[in-house]
């Protein structure tokens, strides 16, 4: 499922760029994935300086990072809010390198690590929501498959469900254990191909209100900035501003 023609020095300018955003005294969601992870270590380099954060992890990976880079760590029910959250993403759609089309909305794919239930939980709930990506996550229009976890007795009604909207469900499969992927939340995943979505929101709304469906991939307007890592720098865009 994970696809990614980024260098890693691309997603590290990405997630150490974002990181730098982070103000002192702040809760600080953690995403999950490359991308993020460079965020989570620039982060443990600040906190190391001095820096005071506590950090929400989106997933056991990113609990795991935040543990040995030595963030502290909180559950979201046990803060206030949260501040502002860095997080990856499989595939940026509305945001192009070139600034051809603008970026008045953005869609994001993501559910590559299977983590997407709690990073859009954490993602949603913070103030600020930075992307961190690489060139190679910009896209057109939706172009990679969207994850969707479900409950494990949901598989094949949800299945049937995304067939009737024209999409190709797959059950995700693990790589180093037979059977499926089962997520942090006990749960499985159906990588759903669609030839064309021509209208995401109108998707994820579907998918939302689809019995069995914990959560989908897609995240609809929930970016305020994305950071695309480069060869020599990092591009910044400002998504909140441009959509006020
Ligand atoms: O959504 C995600 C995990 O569920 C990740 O953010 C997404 O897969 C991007 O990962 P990477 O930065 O490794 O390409």
């Amino acid at each position: 499922m994970k696809q990614s023609g980024g260098s890693e020095d691309q997603k590290r300018r990405a997630g150490e760029r974002a990181a730098a955003r982070v103000d002192d005294g702040a809760v600080v969601g953690l995403g999950t994935g490359s991308t993020a992870a460079h965020a989570i270590r620039e982060l443990g380099e600040r906190v190391d300086a001095g820096l005071d954060v506590v950090g929400v992890p989106t997933s056991f990976a990113s609990r795991e990072l935040a543990r040995e880079v030595g963030v502290p760590l909180a559950d979201l029910d046990a803060v206030d809010g949260v501040d502002v959250a860095i997080d990856g993403a499989d595939q940026v759609v509305g945001v192009h390198s070139d600034d051809e089309t603008g970026a008045a909305s953005s869609v994001l794919v993501k559910g590559g690590g299977a983590a997407h239930a709690r990073e859009k939980l954490v993602d949603a709930a913070a103030d600020a929501f930075h992307v961190v990506a690489d060139p190679s996550k910009l896209a057109a229009s939706v172009s990679v498959p969207v994850p969707v976890e479900v409950l494990p007795a949901a598989r094949t009604v949800v299945a049937d469900a995304v067939r009737d909207r024209g999409g190709d469900p797959s059950l995700r499969r693990a790589d180093r254990k037979d059977g499926p992927v089962v997520t942090d939340n006990g749960n499985l995943v159906l990588d759903c191909t669609f030839d064309a979505v021509d209208d995401p929101r109108a998707l994820a709304t579907a998918l939302s209100t689809t019995p069995g469906v914990v959560e989908h991939g897609l995240f609809v307007d929930l970016a305020d900035t994305v950071h695309v890592g480069t060869d020599d720098g990092v591009d910044v865009h400002d998504l909140a501003s441009e959509r006020s």
